[in-house]
């Protein structure tokens, strides 16, 4: 039998498991058996945590649909709570300083990467206003943040269809790696919605990373000036950057229990 914690970040759920002592030899099909709500434990994304020699943990990182990735920005803050203490945490996208904080914590998410080739795109463009559109989608941004992000500033969400738009964008030849689709609308001064078609998890409550890459693009496109309210359906972020340093991602992060599960059934 193996223990794992239930956690979220403004309700993007995790099922996070201690692997630092027995590893747990994880494919993707396990880790889609785990995160299926019907048939497994359910979560967004299932996360790993394990040993490093370069920092105090490290952490991997599967989407609902199996794959793994480098970067998950509201798990990344349920780390310090789940190990008890500050820790920096290695993972794909680079090694992350973790802070716990009252009711979560703050995290340097690193500098972003804004060349098309480091997105990655498949082709050379200049990615602060995307030479592409998908029906009346304004021109958007492209930014990684250890994963890669599109950004459509919309004047109106409301009329926006994320359930047509965001898959097809998602699987776009264009983004090789697929891609997560951020829904944006500037609300108010240094204040912006967001909702996002997550890759490889479709819609979620709140996305960190696209809340990083939105701020960024956000301070790129002279949108905001200063540190960035990000409300998702989940709740607020609060995400600060300023053009060549790197990403500061505050928020909350909840334990919601633990539980034990046998690994070999899924
Ligand atoms: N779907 C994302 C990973 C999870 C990101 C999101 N849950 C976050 O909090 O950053 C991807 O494939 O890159």
């Amino acid at each position: 039998m193996g223990r794992f914690s239930k956690m979220h970040g403004l309700g993007n759920d995790f099922v996070v498991i201690d692997a630092r002592e027995a590893t747990l030899d994880m494919t993707q099909a396990r880790a889609q058996a785990i995160a299926d709500r019907h048939a497994g434990i359910g979560c967004d994304q299932l996360i790993l945590i394990g040993q490093s020699d370069r920092a105090d943990v490290s952490m991997r990182i599967f989407n609902s649909d199996g794959s793994e990735v480098e970067a998950c920005g509201n798990a990344t803050r349920c780390v310090p709570l789940f190990v008890g203490r500050d820790v920096l945490i290695e993972t794909k996208a680079g090694l992350l300083d973790a802070k716990g904080v009252e009711g979560g914590a703050s995290v340097d998410m690193g500098q972003p990467r804004l060349e098309w080739d480091a997105i990655p795109l498949a082709y050379a463009m200049d990615t602060l206003a995307m030479p592409v559109s998908w029906e009346d989608l304004p021109a958007p941004v492209a930014v990684n943040v250890g994963n890669p992000h599109v950004i459509f500033f919309c004047d109106d969400m409301n009329g926006v269809n994320f359930e047509r738009l965001g898959p097809m964008i998602e699987t776009d030849p264009l983004f090789p790696a697929r891609v997560n689709v951020n829904f944006a609308q500037v609300v108010g001064e240094n204040h912006i919605r967001l909702i996002v078609w997550e890759r490889g998890a479709g819609l979620t409550r709140a996305c960190g990373t696209g809340a990083c890459a939105t701020a960024v693009a956000a301070v790129r496109r002279k949108l905001v000036s200063g540190p960035t309210r990000i409300t998702l359906p989940g709740g607020d972020l609060l995400i600060e950057w300023a053009p060549g340093g790197s990403i500061r991602m505050t928020g909350p992060a909840t334990h919601v229990f633990d539980g034990e599960a046998d690994w070999a059934r899924f």
